[in-house]
């Protein structure tokens, strides 16, 4: 089935999550702190314990090494990592036009780790997750360090990926207004479970 697709997942904490993103289609995902967000995102990318059928584009997490699924379902975290010196050492290849649309130019490659805000670090990490082209998108609070010119380059680019590869999309935020902009559909986390809050065509 294309699309992500999510069967009876279980984790700790939450009850059994069912859903499915078209191709595509960005599903925002809300709740109050604490209530499972990123742990869901987590499951879904096989980083934490679960049980239950998750497939994206037909293919299921089961039959495949972790770290296959992993760069298949591409989850950018709230919180960055970076291993290397410098930016450029975390990235294989470089698409230069979509630097510039995130407000970076090509010297930014050679830019220490340590000397990076956190606005930087988390647009330089959703160019890095980018460059690795994964088939749906995981993101988890994408432009919480962002200014709102900031904010709107991040959810163009994350727009034309989505649009030009049809990849589903999770996108947590904690902004009702973001959630308008950017989703199709809407859930929610309450209680322990997940429930669409609202649905709208775009
Ligand atoms: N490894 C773990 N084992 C048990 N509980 C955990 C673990 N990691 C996180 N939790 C708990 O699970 C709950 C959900 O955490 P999660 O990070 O998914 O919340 P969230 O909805 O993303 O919150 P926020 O909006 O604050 O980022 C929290 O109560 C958290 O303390």
């Amino acid at each position: 089935m294309a699309g992500l697709s999510v069967e009876n997942l279980c984790f700790s904490g939450m009850k059994p999550v069912s859903f499915r993103i078209g191709p595509g289609q960005c599903a925002g995902l809300t709740g109050p702190s604490g209530s499972g967000k990123t742990r869901l995102l987590r499951a879904v990318a096989d980083l934490i314990p679960h049980t239950g059928e998750i497939s994206l584009n037909g293919a299921y997490a089961r039959t495949m090494p972790a770290h296959a699924w992993r760069k298949k379902v591409g989850f950018l975290p709230a919180e960055s990592a970076w291993w290397e010196e410098t930016v450029g050492a975390h990235f294989i290849q470089i698409d230069a036009a979509e630097f510039r649309r995130l407000g970076f130019d090509a010297d930014v490659l050679s830019w220490d780790i340590n000397r990076l805000s956190s606005g930087e670090r988390q647009r330089l990490s959703l160019l890095r997750l980018l460059s690795g082209k994964p088939e749906a998108l995981l993101l988890d609070e994408p432009t919480a360090n962002l200014d709102d010119d900031n904010a709107a380059r991040v959810e163009s680019l994350i727009g034309s990926y989505r649009l030009h590869r049809n990849t589903p999309v999770i996108w947590v935020t904690h902004d009702p207004d973001q959630i308008r902009r950017v989703a199709a559909v809407h859930f929610r986390i309450k209680s322990g479970a997940l429930m669409q809050a609202a649905k709208r065509q775009r």
